[in-house]
This record gives C-alpha cells, structure tokens and sequence, in this order.
C-alpha cells in the first residue's frame, strides 16, 4: 500500500484549499479526482455562469439605452457563440490548476477514489494509506422522485447547451432557477419558476426577495410558489409539466426542465461504511472542527459539508481550516458569521449577517433602516429599475448586524458592510466615511 500523511477525494475549491497549510507544512499529499480539476465553480457553476450573467447585464445596459439618449437598434444574442465564449474563458482553468498543484508539490491522481478501510482509499488499482483523508467529494443535484424524471436536466447541461430554448421551467425556486432565469429572460426564453415552499430563496431577507420578486415577474418570469410538480411527461417533441397550486392541476409546456431543488452530498459512491464514517443519509457527522464523529482520521469539507452554506469561497475557507487542523491538530472552527452573499441576477441581490427575521427571532433590538433608492441621483444616472437597501442596525450599540441590497452594485458594496461587521465599526462610523463621489458607494452615508 502508497503512505501519504493527507490524502484528498476531491479537487475542487475544497480539497485544493486543504493542500496550502498541509504542503507549507511539509506533509505529503495526494489529491484525487475524476474529472476537471477546480471541480464545480470554474467549470460548470461560478465562472461559465457568470460569463451568461454578464451578457445579460449588456442586455440590460442596452435596453436602457434610450435612458441615456442613445438610439439603437433591437439587439440580437447569437446565444451559441455565448456558450462558446463560455467555454473559452474558462478551457484553460483545469491545466493551470494541475499547474500549481506540480508546484506545490501534491500528487494528483486521475481517477474515483473509494474507502476500503478506516485510513485506505482504493483509486483505479491503486490502494492509499494515510493518517489523515479529506472528504471534498462536493454536491449534486438532489434526486426528485417524480414520474418522468430522467426528462429533467440539470444546471451542467444549461451551461454547455449551443441552443437556446423557446420555453424553460425551474423546478425549485432557489439561487440557480432565478440567476439562469434571469440570463433566460434576457435572452428571450419564456421562463417558468415552481416552488414547493411558501418562500422563494431561502436564507436571503425576505422583503429583498419581494423586490426581486416583483422585478423577476416585470421582466416577464412566471412564478408560482406553494406549487408541486406531480409529473412531466413528453408530448409533440416538448416537455409537459404537471403541477398542482391551491388544489388545482396546472399544466406548462416547455422545451426543458431543470432540477434546480437544491444540492446533495456527492458521497454515494465512496462507501463511507467502509471508512466508518456514520452519516444520516449523506449528511456525515461532525463536529465543529470538521472532523467526522465517527473516525477522527477524517475530515469533510466544501458543498459536502451538510450544514454550512454551498459557496465556493466557504469551500476554500473550509479546505484551509482543515488543512490548518491536519497540521495543528483540531483546534481551527469555522466562523460564517461574516461571510457575504451574493445571487448573480440582474439586478443582484446581495446580503450579509442577518435578515431582519432572523434579528427579531435573537431578541436584538435592531432597527431595520430600508431604503428605496429609485430616486437617488446615482439610481437615475444609471437608469436602475431597482435600487433597494436594507441595513440593520442594533440599536443599544450602533453595531450593523445585517445588510441586503438589491442593484445598486450590491456585489460591490456589500464587501464594506462585511468588513464593517467583521471588524466591528459602526453604522455611524460607517457613515463618518469620506467616500469618492459619486459612486454607489457614497450611498452608505445615507443608507442608515
Ligand atoms: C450552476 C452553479 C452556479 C454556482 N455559482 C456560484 C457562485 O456564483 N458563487 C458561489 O460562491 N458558489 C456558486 N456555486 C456553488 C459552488 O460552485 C460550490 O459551492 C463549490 O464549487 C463547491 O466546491 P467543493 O470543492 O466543495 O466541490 P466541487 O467543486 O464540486 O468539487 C468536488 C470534486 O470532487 C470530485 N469527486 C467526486 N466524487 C469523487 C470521488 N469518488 N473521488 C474523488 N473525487 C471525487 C468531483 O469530480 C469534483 O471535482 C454554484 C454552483 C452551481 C452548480
Ligand atoms: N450565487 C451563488 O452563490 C450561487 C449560485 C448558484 C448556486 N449556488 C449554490 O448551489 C446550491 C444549489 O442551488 P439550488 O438553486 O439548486 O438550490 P437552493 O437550495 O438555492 O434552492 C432549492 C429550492 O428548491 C425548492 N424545492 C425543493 N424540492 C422541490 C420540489 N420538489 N418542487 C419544487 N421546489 C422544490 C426548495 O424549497 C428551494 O427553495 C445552493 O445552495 C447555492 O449555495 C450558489
């Protein structure tokens, strides 16, 4: 059997952030995996997603044309040359990945790495022992148990997809159905959302998920929540959706239909039995560490994780708190109290701490300061649709426990009000600030 002090299944975000401290450190490493190294965010999440995003954002600049005097004509989107243009930005990730494994010194193994004991992986013929083995086997698709489920796609097949649909239904009304329902309807595509709950993307401030609400449907997006998809079925070359609402049948056509219903584990085929790694249906226990309850040789990190949220930076923070356990020994906790998100649609949505349910739900005495920014001079400047805020301020201490944004360069911005709350300055600190002017930055002063 091959020794290694730390051996990866995985090379996405999570399993290359392991690699920095435990390489510093001078432990041998290897990493396996399968497919493209980077895993999910640069070839088929974060990075090709965003390129369609920033088509959709010039399609929105260009439909606002007018705003600014400026005549043109109907714009045409050669979508296949998109995809292309896609695939071109990001053809040579993988390759400069493998790069800097080689020079950081880990062995990159092709190939689906298995447990065959407590410490043993099994790849391709090849049997590795380590002290240490990382699980950042990343997510997939959540299975949906419904008649007519193999007509589903998933998010993957959008991305590479040369033709663009006449027709697409969202299963799931979550971070991927609106970010790609968005550059849909950008493109021209009739875009239907079903979602099973009350509310839509869960986790951001629900009044922030109105505005977006109410832009989505302005742009022509049909949503329905409180909705069940019961079946799909093919008919006349399209896809027949069955959905029941207020006790109704429903039915919409489209051309696909995607799994967007949330992300599993990907551990199915790693026999965590074999590694005595007690999970509850994929969900591996662990403590705070990151650390399997079960078999403290083995760490977890990345979309597996089941409890912490599926963003590729959290993956790489993760991957580096456990590479900082491996070496240190247990002691490294994950804090995601600070940590930013961002829902690439057009306009964004941006948020940061907590919603003001969540505030209310502690017992702080917060004031929501909630802002709508249509008005404001650098909304008209730029002819924005949507410009809205929300900060929440905790009154006895001035300390911003949340901020959400929708436009306005919310992607941008929230950054500042995540330092802010990381570091611990205060709202009106905040607004002490001399700020370029004028910028969408400046607004904070007049935000709370
Ligand atoms: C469409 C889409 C858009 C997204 N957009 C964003 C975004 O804008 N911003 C953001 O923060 N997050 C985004 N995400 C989420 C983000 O991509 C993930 O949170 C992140 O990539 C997870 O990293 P990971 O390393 O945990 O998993 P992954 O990157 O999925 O890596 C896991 C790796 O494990 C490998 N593997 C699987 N089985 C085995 C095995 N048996 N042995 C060895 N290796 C194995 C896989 O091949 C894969 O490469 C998006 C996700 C999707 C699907
Ligand atoms: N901008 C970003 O950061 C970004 C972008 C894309 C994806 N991601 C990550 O990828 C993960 C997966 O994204 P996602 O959009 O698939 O999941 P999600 O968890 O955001 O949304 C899934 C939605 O599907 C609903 N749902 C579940 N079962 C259903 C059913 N049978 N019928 C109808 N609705 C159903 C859920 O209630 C939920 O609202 C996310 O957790 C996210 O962290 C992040």
């Amino acid at each position: 059997m091959e020794k290694y002090d730390v051996v990866i299944l995985g090379g996405g975000n999570a399993g290359m952030g392991v690699t920095v401290a435990t390489r510093a450190a001078g432990l041998s490493v290897a990493i396996i995996e399968p497919h493209d190294l980077g895993g999910t965010c640069p070839n088929r999440g974060c990075t090709p997603k965003k390129v369609l995003v920033a088509a959709a954002h010039a399609l929105d600049e260009i439909g606002k044309a007018d705003r600014h005097a400026i005549i043109v004509d109907k714009p045409r989107l050669d979508w296949a040359a998109l995809i292309e243009r896609e695939k071109a930005i990001i053809r040579e990730i993988p390759s400069r990945l493998s790069g800097l494994m080689a020079r950081r010194g880990v062995d990159v193994i092709s190939g689906e790495a298995t447990f065959i004991g407590s410490n043993a992986i099994r790849v391709n013929d090849r049997e590795l022992e380590a002290k240490n083995i990382v699980i950042a086997t990343g997510s997939k698709p959540r299975p949906l148990p419904i008649p007519g489920a193999h007509l589903l796609t998933i998010s993957d097949d959008i991305l590479n997809d040369p033709v663009l649909p006449r027709a697409v239904v969202f299963v799931g009304g979550g971070v991927i159905a609106f970010e790609l329902g968005h550059v849909y309807a950008r493109a021209g595509v009739d875009v239907t959302i079903i979602e099973a709950l009350p509310q839509l993307l869960a986790g951001f401030d629900e009044d922030a998920v109105g505005q977006l609400r109410g832009e989505s449907e302005r742009l022509g997006i049909g949503i329905h929540t409180k909705a069940w998809v019961k079946r799909i079925d093919e008919a006349n070359g399209r896809l027949r959706v069955s959905f029941t609402k207020d006790g109704i049948e429903r039915l919409v056509e489209a051309d696909r239909v995607v799994n967007c219903a949330g992300r599993v584990a990907n551990v199915e085929g790693i026999d965590l039995g074999a590694g005595v790694i007690v999970h509850r249906e994929g969900r591996i226990e662990i403590d705070d560490c990151l650390r399997s309850r079960s078999n403290p040789d083995v760490y977890v990190c990345g979309d597996t994780v089941w409890n912490s949220p599926q963003l590729s930076p959290i993956a790489t923070y993760e991957g580096a708190i456990v590479g900082r356990n491996i070496v240190d020994g247990p002691k490294h906790r994950p804090n995601y109290t600070h940590i930013p998100a961002s829902l690439y649609t057009v306009p964004t949505l941006a948020g940061v701490g907590l919603t003001e349910a969540k505030a209310r739900e502690q017992g702080l005495r917060v004031k929501a300061h909630v802002n709508d920014m249509k008005d404001w001079l650098s909304a008209k400047t730029y002819a924005e649709t949507i410009a809205w805020s929300k900060i929440i301020v905790e009154e006895n201490t001035g300390r911003v426990v949340g901020a959400h944004v929708v436009g306005h360069a919310g992607e941008e911005l929230i950054h500042i009000f995540a330092l802010a709350m990381k570091h611990g300055i205060t709202a009106s600190q905040l607004s002490d600030m001399v700020y370029c002017f004028p910028t969408f930055s400046a607004d904070i002063k007049n935000m709370m």
